[in-house]
């Protein structure tokens, strides 16, 4: 088998590669690229792994033919397109936790500076100025810090800052009344946060909501003499009515890690009194960047080598040790997905995936996942288990997840039932010895089958002489006949035949089958 091959694109702990290396993956370190560059090597790699700087763009991914996980060592991916990786089936993963204290500190040591004028003070002096008369700093003891975002670097910088003293008033929307009492801060509406806060410091991903969160509309509401933070993304600040506010003495320091537009080469605010920055260092210790990238290529490397899924932002996560146990169901589930793809193909509304037994002890989404890649399959031939699921919700498919931990009939069980314009219509499968997936059931009837190749399903009215007309025509066509299937609801009345060929059935044959006294419905299928 060929080894997965991996691309570092950014500036990453050497740890990376050495990983990705013990672990089965080829790995080039290739940083610095322009965008056109990229997209002329990228087409070689199974995997990519970044930092801040590679935007992974839409036609970066167009051009990553190969491509199957990007890898973010840390933990913003605004600089990844998701939809459009999704929509192409490659997996987003982040390191959401390991630089987070690193970041929290940034946020702290930020704070500190503004509170005492640190650089100011420190390029006077080294100036050799001695302006012991002109810098008067701020306690922080007795503050009130407004947390803007409490997750988990938020909630590290309020355990520091209630450390320090300082009382913290959070402003977050997911912040349940129980995490803030367990944090010791009070949960505030962001106009209350405006009002109180002496030191607000953000930590909130950019999005639709969080951009611009402070506003010059809302900078205007802050406290006289309030000190700024932000450490999380650029475009959180309005940077104009910041250095206005700062000009005008109303807000008396700001510290940006971030900015709207990286590299900030000429920001209005540099110069400005009081604001100090850093160039997007928040995440830049060694403890850090040894995690992530640690993390990063032990989470690449397993799902190249091993399917497992951690830490993905498009797909439903599969440990190391659910990986095997999932891999015959996820098997059977794309199987069933594939089958009901196949005969519901047309009108196809409502899907219901069902377990049972055994299989309702494990974790479903990569099942239903499965059965849609199945499904899936039928409208676009690039589906995979990422994209599928994104796939069936763009179709407007209605996906329910049922699970009944009772065994039935089987001691294990996976139902796919489909809402169709004929009504609801369902087939079901359960895995026998070792693993191996077989039908038991479809639309009601029970019959027992392997899914694989070519196969020929067949609805007729149960008579007499029919298995052998329908064994001579393909016989006639040179058609060999591999396995033979028998279901009916009762004598002489609905009847299936799933066969399995050695050969595809084209239309000729299928055109002369439906005239055979007692056919309803006959379809080749492939799997
Ligand atoms: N400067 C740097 O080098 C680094 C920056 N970061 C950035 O820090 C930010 C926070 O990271 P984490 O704490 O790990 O993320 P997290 O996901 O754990 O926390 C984010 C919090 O923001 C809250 N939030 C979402 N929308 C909100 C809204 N409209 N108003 C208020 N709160 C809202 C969420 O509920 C969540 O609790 C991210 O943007 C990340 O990219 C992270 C690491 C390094
Ligand atoms: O992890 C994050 O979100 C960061 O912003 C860190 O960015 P970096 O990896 O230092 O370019």
């Amino acid at each position: 088998m060929t080894k997965p091959k991996v691309l570092i694109s950014d500036k990453m702990d050497p740890n990376a590669a050495r990983i990705f290396q013990e672990r089965g993956c080829d790995v080039d370190v290739i940083t610095g690229k322009t965008p056109e560059e990229l997209k002329a090597i990228i087409g070689q790699y199974d995997g990519l792994a970044i930092r801040s700087s590679t935007k992974v763009t839409k036609e970066i991914l167009e051009a990553a033919t190969n491509l199957k996980v990007v890898g973010r060592a840390g933990i913003g991916v605004d600089n990844v397109d998701i939809p459009a990786a999704s929509a192409k089936g490659v997996v987003v993963m982040n390191t959401p936790f390991g630089n987070s204290i690193t970041t929290a500190e940034h946020a702290i040591a930020l704070m500190f500076a503004l509170a005492r004028q640190l650089p100011e003070a420190d390029a006077s002096t080294q100036a050799g100025k001695w302006e012991k008369n002109r810098f008067m700093g701020v306690e922080v003891t007795g503050k009130t810090l407004g947390l803007i975002g409490a997750g988990n670097i938020g909630s590290i910088v309020a355990s520091r800052a209630l450390g320090l003293k300082m009382k913290v008033v959070a402003f977050d929307p997911f912040l349940t009344p129980e995490r803030a009492v367990e944090m010791g801060v009070e949960k505030a509406d962001l106009e209350t946060l405006l009002a109180k806060a002496d030191f607000i410091t953000l930590h909130t991903p950019l999005t639709d909501q969080t951009r611009n969160i402070l506003s010059a509309e809302n900078l205007a509401k802050t406290k006289k003499g309030v000190r700024i933070v932000n450490c999380a993304r650029g475009g959180l600040v309005d940077e104009k009515a910041l250095k206005e506010l700062l000009d005008s003495g109303h807000i008396a320091g700001a510290a940006l890690d971030v900015f709207e537009t990286e590299p900030a080469k000429d920001s209005p605010l540099f110069g400005t009194p009081n604001f100090i920055c850093t160039p997007h260092l928040g995440a830049s210790t060694t403890e850090a960047q040894v995690n992530v990238a640690l993390q990063v290529a032990e989470q690449m490397a397993d799902f190249l080598v091993t399917g497992g899924v951690t830490n993905a932002l498009n797909m439903p996560s599969l440990s190391a040790e659910e990986a095997p146990k999932l891999k015959p169901y996820m098997a059977l589930a794309e199987k069933l997905g594939t089958l009901v793809g196949q005969l519901a193909h047309d009108n196809l509304a409502k899907i219901a995936i069902e377990v049972e037994g055994a299989a309702a002890q494990l974790n479903q989404k990569p099942i239903t996942a499965a059965v849609l890649t199945g499904v899936m399959k039928q409208y676009s031939d690039t589906v995979n288990m990422v994209n599928a699921p994104f796939l069936a919700k763009e179709r407007g498919l209605d996906v329910r997840e049922v699970r009944h931990d009772r065994e039935g009939e089987y001691r294990t069980l996976v139902r796919v039932t489909v809402s169709t314009s004929q009504g609801d219509r369902s087939v079901a499968g359960t895995l026998f010895g070792n693993g191996q997936p077989r039908l038991v059931e479809i639309f009601g009837i029970g019959i027992e089958a392997d899914l694989d190749g070519d196969m020929l399903y067949i609805v007729n009215t149960d008579a007499p002489g029919f298995i052998g007309s329908i064994g001579t025509l393909l016989g006639q066509s040179g058609i060999n006949i591999g396995t033979f299937h028998l279901g009916r609801r009762e004598a002489g009345g609905e009847a299936v035949l799933l066969l399995s060929v050695d050969s595809p059935v084209n239309e000729d044959v299928l055109a002369k089958a439906r005239e055979i006294q007692g056919v309803r419905l006959i379809k080749a299928l492939k799997f």
